[in-house]
Protein backbone atom coordinates (compact mmCIF):
# COMPACT_ATOMS: atom_id res chain seq x y z
CA UNK A 1 0.00 0.00 0.00
CA UNK A 2 1.45 2.99 -0.83
CA UNK A 3 0.92 6.26 1.82
CA UNK A 4 -0.36 9.52 -0.31
CA UNK A 5 -0.16 12.68 0.84
CA UNK A 6 -2.41 15.44 -1.57
CA UNK A 7 -1.46 18.89 -1.55
CA UNK A 8 -4.10 21.44 -2.84
CA UNK A 9 -6.64 18.88 -1.44
CA UNK A 10 -10.05 21.17 -2.17
CA UNK A 11 -8.76 22.43 -5.53
CA UNK A 12 -9.71 21.21 -8.92
CA UNK A 13 -7.30 18.67 -9.31
CA UNK A 14 -6.85 18.34 -5.46
CA UNK A 15 -10.03 17.52 -5.17
CA UNK A 16 -9.79 15.01 -8.43
CA UNK A 17 -6.97 13.00 -6.89
CA UNK A 18 -8.05 12.19 -3.54
CA UNK A 19 -11.46 10.94 -5.08
CA UNK A 20 -9.80 8.50 -7.47
CA UNK A 21 -6.95 7.71 -4.61
CA UNK A 22 -9.83 6.64 -2.42
CA UNK A 23 -10.68 4.05 -4.67
CA UNK A 24 -7.67 3.44 -5.67
CA UNK A 25 -6.52 -0.49 -4.14
CA UNK A 26 -2.90 0.23 -3.81
CA UNK A 27 -2.97 3.84 -2.34
CA UNK A 28 -3.92 5.09 0.75
CA UNK A 29 -4.64 8.77 1.43
CA UNK A 30 -2.43 9.52 4.71
CA UNK A 31 -2.85 13.23 4.37
CA UNK A 32 -4.31 16.06 3.01
CA UNK A 33 -3.55 19.72 3.16
CA UNK A 34 -4.58 23.08 2.12
CA UNK A 35 -3.51 26.71 1.88
CA UNK A 36 -2.03 27.53 5.29
CA UNK A 37 -4.71 29.61 7.34
CA UNK A 38 -7.16 28.22 5.30
CA UNK A 39 -10.90 28.12 7.23
CA UNK A 40 -11.73 24.15 6.40
CA UNK A 41 -7.98 23.19 8.43
CA UNK A 42 -9.16 20.49 10.45
CA UNK A 43 -12.49 19.32 8.92
CA UNK A 44 -12.68 15.89 7.39
CA UNK A 45 -10.74 15.83 3.56
CA UNK A 46 -13.45 13.74 2.20
CA UNK A 47 -16.36 16.43 3.23
CA UNK A 48 -14.88 19.39 2.38
CA UNK A 49 -13.42 18.18 -0.88
CA UNK A 50 -16.93 18.15 -1.53
CA UNK A 51 -16.73 14.12 -2.33
CA UNK A 52 -19.84 13.74 0.21
CA UNK A 53 -18.19 11.14 1.98
CA UNK A 54 -15.99 11.25 5.39
CA UNK A 55 -12.37 10.10 4.50
CA UNK A 56 -11.38 9.92 7.79
CA UNK A 57 -8.10 12.54 7.40
CA UNK A 58 -8.25 15.81 8.88
CA UNK A 59 -7.06 18.74 6.57
CA UNK A 60 -3.94 20.44 7.71
CA UNK A 61 -2.24 23.62 6.51
CA UNK A 62 1.26 22.50 7.12
CA UNK A 63 3.04 19.97 4.35
CA UNK A 64 5.83 19.40 6.97
CA UNK A 65 3.32 18.79 10.34
CA UNK A 66 1.00 15.96 7.56
CA UNK A 67 4.58 14.33 6.84
CA UNK A 68 5.94 13.95 10.30
CA UNK A 69 2.64 12.58 11.64
CA UNK A 70 1.65 10.56 8.39
CA UNK A 71 4.96 8.49 7.31
CA UNK A 72 4.10 9.34 3.55
CA UNK A 73 5.50 7.30 0.54
CA UNK A 74 5.11 10.19 -1.52
CA UNK A 75 3.33 13.36 -2.33
CA UNK A 76 1.40 14.60 -5.19
CA UNK A 77 1.13 18.33 -5.41
CA UNK A 78 -1.15 20.44 -7.87
CA UNK A 79 -1.12 24.04 -6.17
CA UNK A 80 0.82 26.60 -7.92
CA UNK A 81 4.54 27.23 -9.04
CA UNK A 82 5.45 29.08 -5.15
CA UNK A 83 3.39 26.44 -2.98
CA UNK A 84 4.93 23.60 -5.06
CA UNK A 85 8.81 24.62 -4.72
CA UNK A 86 7.77 25.27 -0.98
CA UNK A 87 6.42 22.03 -0.98
CA UNK A 88 9.09 20.04 -2.82
CA UNK A 89 11.77 21.75 -0.11
CA UNK A 90 9.69 20.25 2.74
CA UNK A 91 9.98 16.64 0.68
CA UNK A 92 13.83 17.28 0.18
CA UNK A 93 14.25 17.66 3.88
CA UNK A 94 12.09 14.75 5.07
CA UNK A 95 13.21 12.54 2.00
CA UNK A 96 9.75 11.57 0.72
CA UNK A 97 9.13 11.45 -3.22
CA UNK A 98 6.91 14.00 -4.80
CA UNK A 99 5.05 14.18 -7.74
CA UNK A 100 4.22 18.05 -8.93
CA UNK A 101 1.76 18.82 -11.70
CA UNK A 102 2.03 22.87 -11.22
CA UNK A 103 2.53 25.28 -14.26
CA UNK A 104 3.93 28.96 -14.24
CA UNK A 105 6.97 28.08 -13.20
CA UNK A 106 10.18 30.81 -14.07
CA UNK A 107 13.87 29.33 -15.03
CA UNK A 108 14.72 29.78 -11.48
CA UNK A 109 11.78 28.04 -9.93
CA UNK A 110 12.67 25.23 -12.20
CA UNK A 111 16.58 25.21 -11.49
CA UNK A 112 15.77 25.19 -7.65
CA UNK A 113 13.53 21.92 -8.35
CA UNK A 114 16.11 20.32 -10.22
CA UNK A 115 18.91 21.28 -7.18
CA UNK A 116 15.92 19.86 -4.51
CA UNK A 117 15.88 16.81 -7.30
CA UNK A 118 19.36 15.92 -5.94
CA UNK A 119 18.15 14.75 -2.70
CA UNK A 120 14.75 13.31 -3.44
CA UNK A 121 12.93 11.74 -6.58
CA UNK A 122 10.41 14.14 -7.93
CA UNK A 123 8.12 13.63 -11.30
CA UNK A 124 7.16 17.04 -12.77
CA UNK A 125 5.51 17.53 -15.76
CA UNK A 126 2.83 20.27 -17.20
CA UNK A 127 0.69 17.35 -18.29
CA UNK A 128 -0.05 14.37 -16.74
CA UNK A 129 -2.48 12.22 -19.25
CA UNK A 130 -1.37 9.92 -21.35
CA UNK A 131 -2.62 11.33 -24.55
CA UNK A 132 -1.06 14.28 -24.29
CA UNK A 133 2.24 13.04 -23.39
CA UNK A 134 1.96 10.77 -26.85
CA UNK A 135 1.26 13.57 -28.74
CA UNK A 136 4.26 15.36 -27.45
CA UNK A 137 6.45 12.49 -29.21
CA UNK A 138 4.04 12.28 -32.24
CA UNK A 139 3.93 16.59 -32.55
CA UNK A 140 7.90 16.27 -32.15
CA UNK A 141 8.08 13.53 -34.95
CA UNK A 142 5.63 14.94 -37.54
CA UNK A 143 7.91 18.47 -37.36
CA UNK A 144 10.78 16.18 -37.96
CA UNK A 145 9.77 14.82 -41.37
CA UNK A 146 7.58 17.64 -42.46
CA UNK A 147 10.31 20.09 -42.02
CA UNK A 148 10.91 23.94 -42.01
CA UNK A 149 8.73 24.35 -45.06
CA UNK A 150 5.82 24.27 -42.62
CA UNK A 151 4.96 26.74 -40.45
CA UNK A 152 3.97 25.40 -36.72
CA UNK A 153 1.73 27.47 -34.08
CA UNK A 154 0.46 26.28 -30.98
CA UNK A 155 -3.27 27.34 -29.61
CA UNK A 156 -4.75 26.60 -26.27
CA UNK A 157 -7.50 26.71 -24.71
CA UNK A 158 -8.57 26.62 -21.11
CA UNK A 159 -10.80 27.45 -18.05
CA UNK A 160 -11.41 31.44 -17.00
CA UNK A 161 -10.17 30.43 -13.79
CA UNK A 162 -6.84 29.36 -14.85
CA UNK A 163 -3.56 31.69 -13.79
CA UNK A 164 -0.93 31.30 -15.85
CA UNK A 165 -0.85 31.34 -19.69
CA UNK A 166 0.11 29.87 -21.95
CA UNK A 167 -0.26 26.52 -20.56
CA UNK A 168 2.68 24.14 -19.22
CA UNK A 169 1.62 22.10 -22.09
CA UNK A 170 1.87 24.70 -25.05
CA UNK A 171 4.80 25.73 -23.68
CA UNK A 172 6.51 21.96 -23.93
CA UNK A 173 5.01 21.49 -26.94
CA UNK A 174 6.43 24.62 -28.56
CA UNK A 175 9.85 23.43 -26.98
CA UNK A 176 10.09 20.19 -28.51
CA UNK A 177 8.63 21.45 -31.54
CA UNK A 178 11.48 24.00 -32.09
CA UNK A 179 14.22 21.14 -30.60
CA UNK A 180 12.80 19.23 -33.19
CA UNK A 181 13.17 22.17 -36.05
CA UNK A 182 16.64 23.01 -34.77
CA UNK A 183 15.04 26.53 -33.64
CA UNK A 184 15.21 28.24 -29.83
CA UNK A 185 13.23 29.42 -27.10
CA UNK A 186 13.90 32.60 -28.88
CA UNK A 187 11.40 31.65 -32.02
CA UNK A 188 9.01 31.16 -30.12
CA UNK A 189 5.92 34.22 -30.31
CA UNK A 190 3.64 35.13 -27.86
CA UNK A 191 1.86 38.20 -28.96
CA UNK A 192 1.02 39.03 -32.04
CA UNK A 193 -0.34 42.91 -32.35
CA UNK A 194 -0.36 45.77 -34.84
CA UNK A 195 1.97 45.69 -37.81
CA UNK A 196 3.94 42.55 -37.43
CA UNK A 197 5.19 42.17 -41.09
CA UNK A 198 5.15 38.66 -42.70
CA UNK A 199 5.96 35.92 -40.41
CA UNK A 200 9.33 35.16 -40.10
CA UNK A 201 10.65 31.73 -41.19
CA UNK A 202 11.12 29.52 -38.26
CA UNK A 203 8.74 31.49 -35.84
CA UNK A 204 6.60 29.13 -33.67
CA UNK A 205 3.56 30.90 -32.38
CA UNK A 206 2.00 30.00 -29.18
CA UNK A 207 -1.81 31.38 -28.37
CA UNK A 208 -4.00 31.12 -25.62
CA UNK A 209 -7.50 31.19 -25.15
CA UNK A 210 -9.24 31.56 -21.99
CA UNK A 211 -13.12 30.84 -21.05
CA UNK A 212 -15.74 28.95 -19.37
CA UNK A 213 -15.03 25.31 -18.17
CA UNK A 214 -12.92 24.35 -21.04
CA UNK A 215 -10.76 21.25 -19.01
CA UNK A 216 -7.60 21.71 -21.38
CA UNK A 217 -7.55 22.00 -25.22
CA UNK A 218 -4.21 21.77 -27.34
CA UNK A 219 -4.04 21.84 -30.74
CA UNK A 220 -0.75 22.05 -33.06
CA UNK A 221 -1.14 23.44 -36.52
CA UNK A 222 1.35 22.36 -39.04
CA UNK A 223 0.77 24.94 -41.98
CA UNK A 224 1.66 23.93 -45.37
CA UNK A 225 1.67 25.18 -48.94
CA UNK A 226 -1.93 23.45 -50.23
CA UNK A 227 -2.47 21.69 -46.73
CA UNK A 228 -2.70 22.00 -43.42
CA UNK A 229 -2.11 19.50 -40.87
CA UNK A 230 -3.98 19.88 -37.08
CA UNK A 231 -2.90 17.24 -33.97
CA UNK A 232 -5.17 18.08 -31.30
CA UNK A 233 -5.96 16.64 -27.39
CA UNK A 234 -8.84 17.89 -25.98
CA UNK A 235 -9.56 16.94 -22.31
CA UNK A 236 -13.20 16.80 -20.92
CA UNK A 237 -12.50 16.05 -17.30
CA UNK A 238 -9.81 16.29 -15.18
CA UNK A 239 -9.43 12.49 -14.04
CA UNK A 240 -6.79 11.72 -17.12
CA UNK A 241 -4.69 13.86 -15.29
CA UNK A 242 -5.55 12.98 -11.91
CA UNK A 243 -4.87 9.14 -13.13
CA UNK A 244 -1.54 9.76 -14.61
CA UNK A 245 -0.68 12.29 -11.86
CA UNK A 246 -1.24 8.28 -9.20
CA UNK A 247 0.77 6.51 -11.92
CA UNK A 248 3.45 8.88 -11.37
CA UNK A 249 3.02 8.71 -7.69
CA UNK A 250 3.24 5.19 -7.93
CA UNK A 251 6.16 4.83 -10.09
CA UNK A 252 8.35 7.82 -7.90
CA UNK A 253 7.57 6.06 -4.59
CA UNK A 254 10.32 3.87 -5.37
CA UNK A 255 12.88 5.42 -7.60
CA UNK A 256 16.42 7.08 -6.95
CA UNK A 257 16.71 10.89 -6.13
CA UNK A 258 16.50 12.47 -10.14
CA UNK A 259 13.75 14.76 -11.62
CA UNK A 260 11.82 12.90 -13.92
CA UNK A 261 8.89 13.61 -16.49
CA UNK A 262 5.95 11.46 -17.62
CA UNK A 263 8.66 10.32 -20.73
CA UNK A 264 10.01 8.31 -17.66
CA UNK A 265 6.62 7.26 -15.71
CA UNK A 266 5.38 6.02 -19.06
CA UNK A 267 8.55 4.34 -20.75
CA UNK A 268 8.20 7.05 -23.83
CA UNK A 269 11.09 7.51 -25.65
CA UNK A 270 13.14 4.69 -25.34
CA UNK A 271 13.52 5.68 -21.58
CA UNK A 272 12.58 2.24 -19.08
N1 LIG B 1 0.12 18.49 -14.83
C1 LIG B 1 -1.19 18.36 -15.14
O1 LIG B 1 -1.64 17.33 -15.72
C2 LIG B 1 -2.14 19.43 -14.70
C3 LIG B 1 -1.65 20.57 -14.11
N2 LIG B 1 -2.49 21.51 -13.61
C4 LIG B 1 -1.88 22.63 -12.86
O2 LIG B 1 -2.09 22.38 -11.48
C5 LIG B 1 -2.21 23.60 -10.78
C6 LIG B 1 -3.51 23.60 -9.99
O3 LIG B 1 -4.58 23.61 -10.89
P1 LIG B 1 -6.10 23.59 -10.30
O4 LIG B 1 -6.29 22.39 -9.46
O5 LIG B 1 -7.00 23.85 -11.46
O6 LIG B 1 -6.07 24.90 -9.38
P2 LIG B 1 -6.96 25.21 -8.07
O7 LIG B 1 -6.75 26.65 -7.78
O8 LIG B 1 -8.33 24.67 -8.26
O9 LIG B 1 -6.27 24.32 -6.93
C7 LIG B 1 -5.07 24.70 -6.30
C8 LIG B 1 -5.29 24.43 -4.83
O10 LIG B 1 -4.07 24.58 -4.14
C9 LIG B 1 -4.34 25.31 -2.95
N3 LIG B 1 -3.12 25.92 -2.45
C10 LIG B 1 -2.54 27.07 -2.83
N4 LIG B 1 -1.42 27.27 -2.10
C11 LIG B 1 -1.31 26.21 -1.26
C12 LIG B 1 -0.38 25.82 -0.25
N5 LIG B 1 0.69 26.57 0.03
N6 LIG B 1 -0.58 24.67 0.43
C13 LIG B 1 -1.65 23.89 0.16
N7 LIG B 1 -2.59 24.19 -0.78
C14 LIG B 1 -2.39 25.34 -1.47
C15 LIG B 1 -5.39 26.30 -3.34
O11 LIG B 1 -6.01 26.82 -2.19
P3 LIG B 1 -7.02 28.07 -2.32
O12 LIG B 1 -8.28 27.48 -2.88
O13 LIG B 1 -7.17 28.56 -0.92
O14 LIG B 1 -6.37 29.05 -3.26
C16 LIG B 1 -6.30 25.42 -4.21
O15 LIG B 1 -7.25 24.73 -3.43
C17 LIG B 1 -2.10 24.70 -11.82
O16 LIG B 1 -0.76 25.13 -11.89
C18 LIG B 1 -2.46 23.99 -13.13
O17 LIG B 1 -1.87 24.57 -14.29
C19 LIG B 1 -3.87 21.38 -13.67
C20 LIG B 1 -4.41 20.26 -14.28
C21 LIG B 1 -3.58 19.22 -14.86
O1 LIG C 1 -4.78 24.74 -15.40
C1 LIG C 1 -5.31 23.71 -15.93
O2 LIG C 1 -6.50 23.38 -15.81
C2 LIG C 1 -4.39 22.84 -16.72
N1 LIG C 1 -3.12 23.17 -16.73
C3 LIG C 1 -2.08 22.37 -17.31
C4 LIG C 1 -1.23 23.23 -18.24
O3 LIG C 1 -1.00 24.42 -17.86
O4 LIG C 1 -0.78 22.70 -19.27
C5 LIG C 1 -2.54 21.05 -17.88
C6 LIG C 1 -3.96 20.97 -18.33
O5 LIG C 1 -4.07 21.49 -19.64
C7 LIG C 1 -4.93 21.64 -17.41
Amino acid sequence: MIRTVITGSTGRMGSTLLRLARDAKDLQVVGATVRPGSPVAGQDAGLAARLGAALDVLLMDDLDRALEFSKADVVVDFTGPQASLAHAKTCAERGVPLVVGSTGFTEDDSAALRVLARKVPIVAAPNMSVGVNLIIGVAAELARVLGPSFDVEVLEAHHRMKKDAPSGTALKLAEVLAEALGRTRDDLTFVRDGQTGARPPGEIGVQALRGGDVVGEHTVYFFGEGERIELTHRATNRDQFAQGALRAARWVARRAPGLYDMADVLGLQGKT
